[in-house]
């Protein structure tokens, strides 16, 4: 997968060296490129953005360095844009980012990242990306950041460790909250007892048939209490009958 991502404050992206990314990269699961804004400009100021028409708090990024900066990198228009890459714009104004969305842009073979400062970027360029790129217009959620970069590194490590080989046990991927409709059951590890509390003996049975019925309870038990919302959509094969006698 390649990714790049143009933004103001290269330096925030300094994190994609470590951890799994980091390896994803040396490993060429993944090709970043982090790009300035700021060189698609050509005043003696490098400026960005300006006051909003219409009146209105802030400022807003000019389309110039953008139109700019996605000619350079998407040199040549798709055939199709079925083929197109993906340009994810983080905004508050955006569908909300979930696991499914993660899957969906784990899938493509490019995803380019616009992160946006001051009150946001000129709609122009949103609707002029459209005419050669896959626009999606996505939320972390229902606050105000100050931009768009803390948003682009999340959605980057939600869908870098879907992609196959970042991960080294794949189990872990299905076991895991969000993964199955439901949050995942309580983890424990060694010691057997910790300040007077035990491990659930049916952990430490060896019997898994028991463990796999006993996470799966305590799966739904979790969601009913700490996320309702999500047992009410989750789909009918997600709460099997075995789920209900039990
Ligand atoms: N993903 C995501 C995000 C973001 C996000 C993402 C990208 C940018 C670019 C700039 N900002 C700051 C900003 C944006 C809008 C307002 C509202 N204003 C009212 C009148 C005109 C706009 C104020 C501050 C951003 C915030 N915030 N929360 C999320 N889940």
């Amino acid at each position: 997968m390649r990714v790049d991502v143009l933004t103001i404050f290269p330096d925030y992206f300094a994190p994609l060296e470590l951890s799994l990314i980091g390896k994803a990269r040396t490993t060429g699961l993944l090709d970043v490129g982090v790009h300035d804004l700021r060189t698609w400009t050509h005043d003696v100021h490098r400026t960005v953005d300006d006051t909003p028409y219409g009146g209105g708090p802030g400022m807003v990024m000019r389309p110039e360095p953008w139109g700019a900066a996605f000619d350079a990198l998407t040199p040549v228009p798709p055939d199709d844009l079925d083929l197109a890459p993906v340009l994810v714009v983080p905004t508050p104004a955006g569908q909300r980012f979930d696991q499914a969305m993660a899957h969906s842009f784990a899938g493509e073979q490019r995803l380019i990242f616009a992160c946006g400062r001051y009150e946001g970027i000129d709609q122009r360029v949103l609707e002029e990306a459209a005419t050669r790129m896959r626009v999606r217009e996505v939320s972390l959620g229902d606050y105000v950041l100050f931009g768009g970069e803390v948003a682009v590194l999340v959605m980057l490590e939600a869908v870098v460790r879907l992609l196959p080989g970042v991960i080294g046990n794949a189990d872990s991927l299905t076991e895991e909250s969000h993964a199955n409709g439901l949050l995942e059951a309580p983890l424990y590890t060694k010691p057997a007892v910790w300040r007077g509390r035990e491990v659930p003996e049916v952990l430490r049975s060896g019997d898994h048939g028991k463990i796999a019925k006993w996470r799966r309870a305590q799966s739904l038990l979790r969601t009913a209490a700490q996320r309702p919302d999500m047992l009410a959509s989750a789909a009918p094969e997600t709460l099997d009958k075995h789920d209900v006698a039990t």
